[in-house]
């Protein structure tokens, strides 16, 4: 396991094209610490989702390399290390699994080659299924659930997996303002339990209230570092504008979280 000095995610030069020649990102670095919540924010098309993908080992970096808890992604991922919350975009909502085989698949990794789930896997899923207070939904189809409750679904499964790093994409996106604070709560609670947590959101407001660091991107990584020293006009207004900067920390500094910039953007 990584020494405590040791960046739990960390991300060297990375650089991604896309082999029809799109750039996703170019020459990112960043190192982020244990035990805290870090969102990575930029307009549409910056290279957030391809920075995520990377990290998870989905897509492989062009040059540099990301490494997790001190060892390369592929190695974390096979040691289940990083759980993944993903768009609603990405998932098939036809396939027809119940939320309990979905919050069950967190464990599927830590089963024996049969895949049959133990007492003790039952027990896990179970307590995720609490935690995101879904115990009544366990035998519904994933498709018939509403966006609040199908994010409640992937978390309870990242939960079940018991994962080190969570990486969650536009986790608020389709959620009314009581899941966004309860899934908010909850991410704080894992990071207080020493879960790394990266965010993708486009709630750019709610960053100084929820999140301990920022990492803005443009293709190239325009700043990265704790909220209060990072979060401020010049890196918002070139991430994303000067006009778009300053209504952003106007609605932070009145406690306007955030729905209304959050929606102009995405
Ligand atoms: N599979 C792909 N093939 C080719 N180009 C891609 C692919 N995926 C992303 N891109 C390109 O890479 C760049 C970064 O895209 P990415 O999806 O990482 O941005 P993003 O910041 O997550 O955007 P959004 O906020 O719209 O979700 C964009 O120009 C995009 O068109």
């Amino acid at each position: 396991m990584n020494r405590h000095d040791e960046p739990v995610i960390d991300v060297s030069h990375v650089s991604v094209r896309y082999p029809d020649g799109h750039l996703g990102i170019q020459d990112v670095s960043l190192s982020l610490p244990g035990a805290s919540v870090c969102a990575l924010i930029g307009p549409n098309g910056s290279g957030k989702s391809t920075l995520c993908r990377t990290i998870l080992g989905f897509t492989r970096p062009t040059s540099g390399k990301a490494r997790l808890l001190g060892m390369a992604v592929r190695q974390a991922q096979k040691r289940n290390l990083v759980a993944y919350v993903p768009q609603a975009e990405e998932v098939d909502w036809q396939f027809p699994v119940s939320v309990w085989d979905v919050v069950m698949m967190g464990r599927q990794g830590q089963m024996n080659w049969l895949r049959i789930p133990s007492e003790n896997d039952r027990r896990l899923v179970k307590a995720a299924m609490a935690r995101l207070e879904i115990e009544d939904l366990a035998r519904r189809q994933i498709g018939m659930l509403s966006g609040g409750q199908k994010k409640r679904v992937f978390l309870a499964r990242s939960l079940a997996q018991g994962s080190r790093i969570l990486v969650l994409d536009e986790p608020f996106t389709g959620v009314d303002a009581h899941t966004e604070q309860s899934i908010m709560s909850l991410i704080r609670d894992l990071r207080d339990e020493g879960v790394t947590v990266l965010i993708v959101t486009h709630a750019l407001s709610s960053v100084p209230q929820y999140c301990d660091h920022v990492a803005m991107v443009s293709r190239k990584l325009v700043a990265f570092g704790p909220v209060a020293t990072t979060f401020t006009q010049p890196h918002l207004a070139t991430t994303f504008g000067d006009v778009m900067a300053d209504t952003v920390l106007s609605d932070t500094e009145r406690g306007v979280c955030d729905r209304s910039s959050a929606w102009s953007l995405s």
